[in-house]
């Protein structure tokens, strides 16, 4: 039988563990395809470079130029793995445009301009592939793509990206600063090229948009998802969340609201015990809740060399098997609107914390700002005396629309005797609609 020849762009963490891989299940994988697969050229930008695949990859022709590679007609289909636009999507695009399939694990480039390459992979008649684009070595995209096809998927909530959960797991468990939980991320091939992707919630979003866009059957507009990352999340915020028997996690939710969709990144404060609460380090956690499915949870590792070639080879496998599936699981031509609603639309609670001056009629000013904004409190901590100084006011909100706590809190803040802008997280329980 012909053999499945791969063109690999890019030889970094992934495009390694993908090569590894290959070498170490390529006759297990030609059994279950019914074809051998094989690596029959690469593009990285520097040749001479020692990456200790040793001789893997002596028989692949070397390319400097990825889009060169895509058109090299000994490549039937290209494995994308550079990540960024620049150089990624004129490759894409010339695959496509040959009428080649495309594997990616690059999330930026789909988020943005997964509308575009999936009308030309659909007039090309061939696939676009991601599952490692989306958490890792979950194959969530699998599961909504085919597996719950039969469902009208009413929400996904997700801890999807590895990084960032990594170093709130290790400021919480092991009282890491910031800045070294991230460094070790990096040194473990967990982080994108630029890091402020995954700590600023940008890459979650990513992902999410792409998630949203599947379960919904509607291309949804990564500009119109509200983001927030994890930079504002201090140790003291993760010490009292456990007090108050939550975990701090960045979550990304879309779910049907409204007549539109909910779609937004930030950090959460879930209550112990619940889904995505035990999901700790570099795993990520999805939970899909289906109309006849009912709730589904996925956990498993987001990042890393081994988990993300795991999930490359399995897109491999499927065009190997000449499965050819829609990006979003539907034609373009029949996508649905998909309006994404503002996050001041959100009616639910949260957890504050303010630094103020220790002296009597504070809590009082706080508190008749929160009655005059109509936003109820469930709890209110103060911790410590230390007269004429700061300390630290935890509130735990009712369910209020975020617009008016967001008022509330533009008040709050402009107090003389509140020292910091306020911190505001909001808590979500995700639970069975
Ligand atoms: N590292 C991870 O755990 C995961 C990464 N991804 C995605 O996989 C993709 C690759 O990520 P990593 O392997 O982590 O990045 P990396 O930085 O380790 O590897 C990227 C490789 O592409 C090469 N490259 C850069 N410019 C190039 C060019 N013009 N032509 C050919 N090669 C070029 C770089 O030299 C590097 O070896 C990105 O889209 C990333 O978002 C997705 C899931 C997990
Ligand atoms: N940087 C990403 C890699 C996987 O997508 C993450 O940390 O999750
Ligand atoms: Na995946």
């Amino acid at each position: 039988m012909k053999p499945l020849r791969l063109g690999i762009a890019g030889l970094g963490t992934v495009g390694g563990g993908l090569v590894r891989l290959l070498a170490a299940h390529g006759d297990r994988l030609a059994l279950r395809t019914g074809r051998p697969i094989e690596i029959t050229a690469v593009s990285a930008r520097d040749p001479g470079k020692d990456r200790g695949l040793g001789d893997l990859l002596a028989g692949a022709t070397f390319y400097a130029d990825a889009v060169a590679l895509a058109r090299d007609p000994s490549v039937d289909v290209l494995v994308e793995l550079i990540g960024g636009e620049t150089v990624a999507k004129p490759a894409v695009e010339a695959a496509l445009d040959l009428g080649k399939p495309v594997v990616t694990a690059n999330k930026a480039l789909l988020a943005h301009h997964g509308l575009d390459l999936a009308r030309r992979a659909e007039a090309a008649g061939v696939s676009i592939n991601f599952e490692a684009a989306v958490a890792g070595g979950i194959p969530v995209v699998k599961a909504l793509r085919e597996g719950l096809a039969g469902n009208r998927i009413e929400g996904v909530f997700g801890i999807l990206n590895g990084t960032s959960n990594y170093i709130l797991t290790g400021m919480a468990e092991t009282g890491a600063s910031f800045a070294d939980a991230l460094g070790e991320a990096q040194r473990l091939g967990y982080a994108e090229a630029d890091p402020g992707f995954d700590v600023d919630g940008v890459d979650a979003a990513h992902k999410l948009t792409l998630l949203a866009s599947l379960a919904f059957g509607a291309a949804v507009d990564f500009g119109a998802v509200h983001v927030e990352g994890i930079r504002g999340v201090s140790a003291l915020d993760i010490a009292f969340a456990r007090e108050l028997g939550f975990r701090i996690k960045l979550v990304g939710i879309a779910k049907a609201a409204d007549g539109g969709l909910d779609v937004r990144v930030h950090p959460v404060m879930v209550p112990a015990g619940t889904a995505l609460s035990h999901v700790d380090g570099v795993f990520n956690g999805v939970v899909v809740q289906g109309d006849f499915v009912d709730q589904m949870v996925f956990e498993g590792r987001g990042a890393g060399a081994g988990p993300t070639a795991s999930a490359v080879m399995a897109d491999i496998v499927d065009v190997a098997l000449g499965l050819r599936l829609p990006l979003y699981g539907v034609p373009v031509a029949s996508l649905g609107k998909a309006e994404v609603i503002p996050v001041t639309a959100r009616f639910g609670a949260s957890y504050l914390r303010l630094s103020v001056v220790d002296r009597p009629g504070v809590i009082a000013d706080i508190a008749a700002i929160l009655r005059d904004e109509q936003v109820s409190i469930e709890s209110l901590l103060q911790r410590g005396r230390a007269p004429g100084e700061a300390v630290p006011v935890v509130i735990v909100t009712h369910e209020v629309r975020e617009a008016a706590l967001a008022k509330a809190l533009a008040r709050i803040g402009a107090l003389e005797s509140v020292l910091e802008p306020p911190t505001m997280i909001r808590i979500e329980e995700i639970r069975r609609a």
